[in-house]
C-alpha cells in the first residue's frame, strides 16, 4: 500500500507558566521560568493512501496539536512527518485574515498554496458558491460571523482540491444545511480516494466515515488501528470514565498532567 503520511517519534512541548508574569520573566531570562509540558510525546503511525482517520480522546489529549503538525501549520519539537501531496486543514479557527474581504483571502490563500492568479480566476465563483457568501464577498472578515469564516474556510480548503485533508472540529460550527454540505463534500472526497484526519467529539460521526482511529491519552498513543477495534476499546474507556465521580476524574486528569511534564527519559 502507498502510505501518504508517515508520523515517525512526533513529540510536541509547550512552555506553561503560572502566571503572566512569569511568561514575561521567561522572556527576559530564557529557561528561568515556566514549566515544560508534553502536548504530545512520542507519537508514530502511518497512514495509507485513501485511509480516513479518526483523531480521538477526551479534552487536552493532543487531537488539535496532532492536526495541526500533520498539516505542517506547527513544527513538532522532535521526530518527523512524511507527507506525499498536497494538504489543507479545515479548522474552526481558520487562518484567515481579518483585515482583508473575502475574496482577498481566497487570493492570498491560494497564491500561498502555489495557485496562478488565473487558476485563483476560475477556482474563485465556485468557492463563493460554495461558501454562501456572495453578498459579503467584499466585506472585511473581521465583519464576518463565526459560521461566515468557517463556511470560507471550509470552501476555500476543499476547493483547492488537496491530497490529504485535515479536518478539525469543522462540521460543529455553521447551520445543518451547511454542515450537510460539507459532509457531502467530505463523502466525495472519500469516494476519490483522498486521505483524511478527522477530529470530532462525534463518535456516531467517526463510525460512519472513518475506516481507522487513532487515539490519544495525555499526549500519548493509546491505540492505532481499525475503526471497530480501536472505537470499541475507547467506548468502554469513555463509558467507564462517564460513570467516575467528578473527583475520580479529577485523579485521572492530575495524574495524566503530571506525565505530561516529565521529562522524557532517554533509552
Ligand atoms: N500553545 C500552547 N501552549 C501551551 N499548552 C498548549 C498549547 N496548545 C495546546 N496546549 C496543551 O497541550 C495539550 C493538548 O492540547 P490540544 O488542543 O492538542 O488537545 P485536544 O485533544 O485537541 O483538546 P480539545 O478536545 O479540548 O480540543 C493540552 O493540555 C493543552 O492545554
Amino acid at each position: 500500500m502507498e502510505k501518504a503520511v508517515i508520523v515517525k517519534n512526533v513529540t510536541k512541548k509547550y512552555k506553561i507558566y503560572e502566571n503572566q508574569t512569569d511568561r514575561l520573566k521567561d522572556l527576559l531570562l530564557p529557561g528561568k521560568f515556566g514549566e515544560e509540558f508534553y502536548g504530545l510525546k512520542d507519537v508514530s503511525f502511518e497512514a495509507e493512501k485513501g485511509d480516513i482517520i479518526g483523531l480521538v480522546g477526551v479534552n487536552g489529549s493532543g487531537k488539535s496539536t496532532l492536526s495541526n503538525i500533520i498539516a505542517g501549520v506547527v513544527p513538532p519539537t522532535s521526530g518527523t512527518v512524511k507527507v506525499h501531496g498536497t494538504r489543507a486543514i479545515i479548522d474552526v479557527s481558520a487562518g484567515l485574515n481579518n483585515k482583508l474581504t473575502g475574496r482577498e483571502n481566497i487570493m492570498l490563500k491560494c497564491l500561498m498554496l502555489g495557485f496562478t492568479k488565473q487558476e485563483i480566476k476560475r477556482l474563485e465563483p465556485e468557492i463563493i458558491e460554495f461558501a454562501e457568501l456572495e453578498t459579503f464577498i467584499d466585506q472585511p472578515v473581521k465583519s464576518y460571523s463565526k459560521g461566515m469564516k468557517s463556511r470560507l474556510g471550509f470552501s476555500i480548503n476543499v476547493s483547492i482540491d488537496p491530497d490529504i485533508l485535515i479536518v478539525d472540529e469543522a462540521l460543529s460550527v455553521g447551520d445543518k444545511t451547511f454542515a450537510r454540505k460539507s459532509l457531502e463534500k467530505m463523502m466525495e472526497f472519500k469516494e476519490r480516494g483522498k486521505t483524511m484526519f478527522f477530529v470530532s467529539h462525534s463518535t456516531s460521526q467517526m463510525k460512519t466515515f472513518c475506516n481507522k482511529a487513532l487515539w490519544l491519552e495525555f499526549g500519548e498513543k493509546k491505540a492505532f488501528g481499525d475503526m471497530e477495534r480501536v472505537m470499541e476499546q475507547y467506548e468502554a474507556f469513555l463509558k467507564k470514565y462517564n460513570k467516575w465521580s467528578k473527583e475520580k476524574r479529577k485523579q485521572f486528569r492530575t495524574k495524566g498532567f503530571k506525565k505530561q511534564k516529565k521529562v522524557l527519559e532517554v533509552v
